[in-house]
């Protein structure tokens, strides 16, 4: 098996390492724009195996998308990160073209490669992936919900004492401030979470992960990599291995939960053919009302995208 990652930066880079050091494929394939730079990670990388003992090879690459022919996965992390005070969607100018560009140089190369973007505005540059490509919806996806359950998962277990490994929950919606935690629908080692939580405690940690991405960018002055890499290559390791696993995926919604054309996060099955299946939950009145908000949101986004696209 072999993976792409395009963008070298700190997701990215975070990802190969991921992808290379769990064996997740037997190639990893770094591409960047910035000279050397993908080629010399890429190094650092296959020199750290005789350390951790695995033998994933890695290349590295400057814009040579030769290097990257018959990808199975191609996970785009190219763009610019957004600095403090700024919003996800004003990066969409710059991004937009970025993930156009990248997009058409991969799909030339590996036309059954199946993408994985986690540029951001998430939503709506996995929309320009899938004009770019023309490739169907089931292979063209976002990555965001892994990486927002995760923080909701995280801020849950260190309110209760518990591992995050036995915390398990569903978060739809949008990749920003609108995305829908679903309380009814998280578990701890299988017990409902509400039973072992304070309502006010819960809605405070709620209102965290909806802003977790900026609580970081505030800290650090960029944004966050080695969460959203990890998440990235879990969603790799899915479809290479045909895993069938279930995780929130932003992925082109064509009328389920009563909403058509857009892009948003919804429970998948994640296989070897990328989206194997959309998840309909039966949502109550007050989650569907959350989730047509963070749609509204997102449909302004991608119409600001069309608009870019006909200039
Ligand atoms: N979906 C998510 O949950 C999530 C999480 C974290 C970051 N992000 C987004 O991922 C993107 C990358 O973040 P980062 O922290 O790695 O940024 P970074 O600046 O560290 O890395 C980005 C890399 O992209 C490269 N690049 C730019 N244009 C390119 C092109 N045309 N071809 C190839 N490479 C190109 C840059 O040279 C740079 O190395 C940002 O847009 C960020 O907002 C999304
Ligand atoms: O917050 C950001 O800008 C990056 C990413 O979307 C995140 O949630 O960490």
């Amino acid at each position: 098996m072999k993976i792409t990652v395009v963008g070298a930066g700190n997701v990215g880079a975070t990802c190969a390492d991921v992808l290379a050091y769990r064996e997740i494929a037997n190639e990893v394939v770094l591409v960047d724009i910035k000279e050397g730079v993908a080629e010399g990670k890429a190094l650092d990388i296959w020199q750290k195996a005789p350390i951790n003992l695995y033998d994933t090879r890695t290349v590295g690459s400057t814009n040579d998308y030769s290097k990257t022919a018959g990808s199975d996965v191609v996970v785009i992390t190219s763009g610019l990160p957004r600095k403090p005070g700024m919003t996800r969607d004003d990066l969409i100018e710059t991004n937009a073209g970025i993930v156009k560009s990248v997009t058409d140089n991969v799909v030339k190369h590996s036309p059954e490669a199946i993408i994985i973007v986690v540029s951001n505005p998430l939503d709506v540059m996995t929309y320009q992936a899938h004009l770019s490509s023309k490739l169907p919806r089931t292979k063209v996806m976002g990555m965001a919900g892994i990486l927002d359950t995760a923080r909701y998962r995280a801020f849950l277990a260190e309110a209760l004492n518990v591992s995050p490994k036995d915390i398990q929950a569903v978060l739809m919606g949008g990749h920003g401030d609108t995305m829908v935690p679903l309380p009814r629908y998280t578990t701890v080692g299988g017990i409902p979470v509400t039973e072992l939580i304070e309502k006010d405690k819960l809605d405070a940690i709620i209102e965290r992960t909806k802003t977790g991405g900026g609580e970081l960018v505030k800290l650090m002055g960029t944004s966050a990599w080695y969460a959203p890499g990890s998440a990235a290559a879990q969603m790799a390791e899915a479809i290479v291995k045909d895993q069938r696993r279930v995780f929130p995926v932003c992925v082109k919604l064509e009328g389920e939960y009563g909403i058509d054309n857009c892009y948003l996060g919804v429970p998948v099955i994640l296989g070897k053919n990328g989206i194997e299946k959309i998840i309909e939950l039966d949502l109550n009145d007050e989650e569907k009302a959350l989730l047509n908000t963070s749609r509204d949101h997102v449909k302004e986004v991608m119409d600001v995208l069309d608009k870019l696209n006909s200039k």
